[in-house]
């Protein structure tokens, strides 16, 4: 096992008004951000990766094998400060995607307006002090790429499923539902994002932070997206959750008609249904973990750029064991996943039917992504609004959605597409008017991969 060795230093400010996105500059980094505070990681010390049913438990092993090694200096001790691990998980435990937990070399730390530099390394020579940590970072911010503009030759095309194909399995699944199978299954599809010229993540990410600054932007080899949906946050003992299903396009609404969201979205007995099937699944599985816990009556409707959603947060005391510690965040989170907003409900037959009916490996989308530190503390949202970096010119976008009772295949269809448009727009794209039936190109070089 290797020894890491960190060191966390107060910073007196950030340079400039933009917060931590000043940092958001490679494309390999390491990101978790919103309203421009959060963690940016640069480098790597340590890296843990798993995959299958037990990828939680393993990581959680890892993980506390590494801190039991570990020479830690932090004056701060708040959450985010000394080693903290990123990592993204598998949504299946069937997907080959390998499921990774991340130790950066440099982690700039914004929250509060209070900001730290963290270096960790494997190096017993290195002096642990402000000075090496300067340094440190210092060599990341030599040589910074510059800005990419998109190309007219960009292009959007189909995943796995064309449309039509995917909306043959919305009605499947409706069937499913009617047929008393389950009461809900949260479908997603694929599109493919062909570009001219490399990618520059960074460019993708500060965007996102900017334009969905109530959302968590996130990075983590090569997994990015700005997510509305947390998993679970652990502070100090005590666990929050915000839980999302019920969706409403914004770019089809009236420009004057202030109620319209309200009405149509939280007056909807189908969105609900699908509302209260989500934050059900999500107390069920908390419970036991808790002393108290509380959530809102009705969902409240949360506004984003792209659309509206049926938003409820829970917020609990974590329940300690017989030797006094609690939960940690790796234990809830994998109590929690997957939860009825990306799966559905009973949640292995959700399982079984979304494997059978999507055609493809989700990878990372919609399983966890966060961070952790060594007290306990940690965020992890799901994995939405996002897109596998595939080579520096191909990008996976993912996008899913809640089918109950009564849910039309086209309208779902129509939903998927505003879910792409956060990183449509920040890949500097629009929906194609006109999406070729297949790319067999593409198709079957990814089958073969
Ligand atoms: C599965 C996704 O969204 C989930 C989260 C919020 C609302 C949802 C819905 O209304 O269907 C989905 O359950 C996705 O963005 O890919």
């Amino acid at each position: 096992m290797t020894t890491l060795r960190s060191v966390t230093v107060p910073v007196g400010e950030l340079s400039s008004t933009i917060g931590l996105l000043e940092y958001l500059v490679l494309d390999e980094q390491l990101c978790w951000i919103r309203r421009q505070e959060g963690l940016v990681g640069f480098g790597e010390t340590a890296r843990f990766t798993s995959s299958g049913p037990d990828r939680f438990a393993r990581a959680q092993d890892w993980w506390r094998s590494l801190l039991a090694h570990a020479e830690v200096q932090d004056p701060l001790e708040a959450p985010g400060t000394g080693i903290v691990a990123f990592g993204s998980f598998a949504f299946s435990k069937r997907s080959p995607f390998e499921s990774r937990l991340v130790v950066p070399e440099i982690i700039v730390g914004l929250q509060d307006g209070a900001a730290w530099l963290t270096y960790t390394t494997t190096d017993p020579e290195a002096k642990l002090n402000a000075e090496t940590a300067n340094a440190a970072l210092a060599r990341y911010l030599e040589d910074l790429p510059t800005y990419r503009e998109s190309d007219p030759a960009d292009q959007v095309l189909p995943g796995m499923l064309s449309e039509a194909e995917w909306k043959n399995a919305v009605a499947r699944s409706v069937a499913h539902v009617a047929a008393g199978d389950l009461s809900k299954i949260v479908l997603a599809r694929d599109i493919a994002v062909k570009l001219a010229s490399p990618l520059m993540a960074s460019q993708v990410l500060r965007e996102l932070a900017v334009r969905y600054r109530d959302c968590w932007t996130y990075a983590v080899d090569g997994l990015i997206g700005s997510t509305p949906e947390m998993l679970i946050r652990v502070q100090d003992g005590r666990a929050e959750a915000r839980v999302l299903a019920g969706t409403l396009d914004r770019a089809t609404a009236p420009v004057d008609d202030p109620g319209y969201a309200q009405r149509v979205l939280a007056g909807s007995a189908k969105q609900q249904h699908e509302h209260q099937i989500a934050i059900d699944s999500l107390t069920r599985s908390l419970e036991p973990f808790t002393s108290s816990m509380t959530s809102h009556t009705e969902p409240f409707v949360l506004e984003l750029p792209n659309v509206w959603h049926l938003a409820s947060d829970v917020t609990a005391e974590l329940a300690p064991d017989g030797n006094g510690a609690v939960p940690t965040p790796l234990t809830l989170v994998e109590a929690l996943h997957p939860t009825a907003a990306v799966c559905g409900f009973p949640t292995s037959v959700a399982g079984e039917l979304i494997s059978e009916l999507e055609h493809m490996d989700r990878g990372p989308y919609a399983g966890p992504v966060g961070w952790m530190d060594g007290n306990g503390n940690g965020e992890w949202g799901i994995a939405l609004r996002g897109a596998v970096i595939e080579s520096p010119t191909d990008v996976r976008l993912y996008a899913g959605c809640g089918i109950v009772a009564g849910s039309d295949p086209s309208a779902e269809l129509e939903e998927t597409w505003s879910k792409f448009r956060p990183m449509l727009e920040a890949l500097g794209l629009d929906r194609p008017s006109a999406v070729p039936l297949r790319s067999p190109d593409f198709a079957s070089s990814r089958a073969g991969s």
